[in-house]
């Protein structure tokens, strides 16, 4: 089993409960008030601006040979318009667990090594491409479509595939790291996770 597999099985519980939580199922069902709509977008517009400095900031720990791999990267604003938020949403302000997110991955990025970094990273890019997989197609006429199309494009498993591809290829031999670096690389990665549950839980409660 490689890390990234081995990861993403600690994190089953969170991923499930993303997968259930109501905002998510709002998007595969095309069940969402324009005012939870608004809110998303207000807080994933911040959100997606801030994580593209600290995917900035990773980059530059990686080995040349792994940035020069990395696929382009992404812009966001289709996804956010297929939410067909209102204007309204330029009134929102960042909420406190967005700002807290955002500075868990900052304080991982900057702290530790570039496994860390790219951990503290990984369970946005990869819990979007999972949700994607698992609810396009099962709402026929779903407004959100192009949504889930997005997380699921060819550029966005790319990018994903190659987050996998770095962290697997950084820790080789997961199960002989210490003790103590194991534990740091897991929780950096599952409090990420933990974040983004609670970000689509603050949505849903709009
Ligand atoms: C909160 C959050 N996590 C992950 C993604 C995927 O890039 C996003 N757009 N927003």
């Amino acid at each position: 089993m490689k890390f990234h597999n081995y990861l993403l099985k600690q994190a089953e519980p969170i991923l499930n409960d993303i997968y259930q939580s109501s905002f998510v199922k709002g998007i595969g069902f095309n069940n969402l008030s324009q005012q939870q709509r608004d809110y998303y977008v207000a807080q994933d517009s911040y959100y997606t601006d801030e994580f593209s400095h600290l995917f900035d900031l990773t980059i530059t720990k990686l080995t040349t040979e792994q940035q020069s791999t990395q696929p382009q990267t992404l812009d966001e604003t289709v996804a956010h318009d297929a939410l067909l938020a209102s204007p309204n949403m330029l009134n929102i302000p960042p909420d406190d667990h967005n700002l807290a997110y955002l500075d868990h991955m900052k304080t991982e990025i900057m702290s530790g090594d570039a496994t860390n970094a790219m951990l503290a990273l990984l369970p946005c890019t990869e819990s979007y491409h999972l949700i994607g997989k698992r609810y396009l197609n099962t709402t026929a006429h779903n407004t959100y479509s192009p949504w889930l199309e997005y997380y699921t494009s060819s550029a966005y498993q790319d990018f994903t595939q190659w987050s996998w591809q770095v962290i697997d290829a950084q820790i080789p031999d997961w199960q002989k790291l210490p003790v103590n670096d194991q534990k740091r690389y897991l929780n950096t990665y599952l409090t990420s996770y933990q974040f983004e549950l609670s970000f689509w839980e603050h949505a849903a409660q709009q």
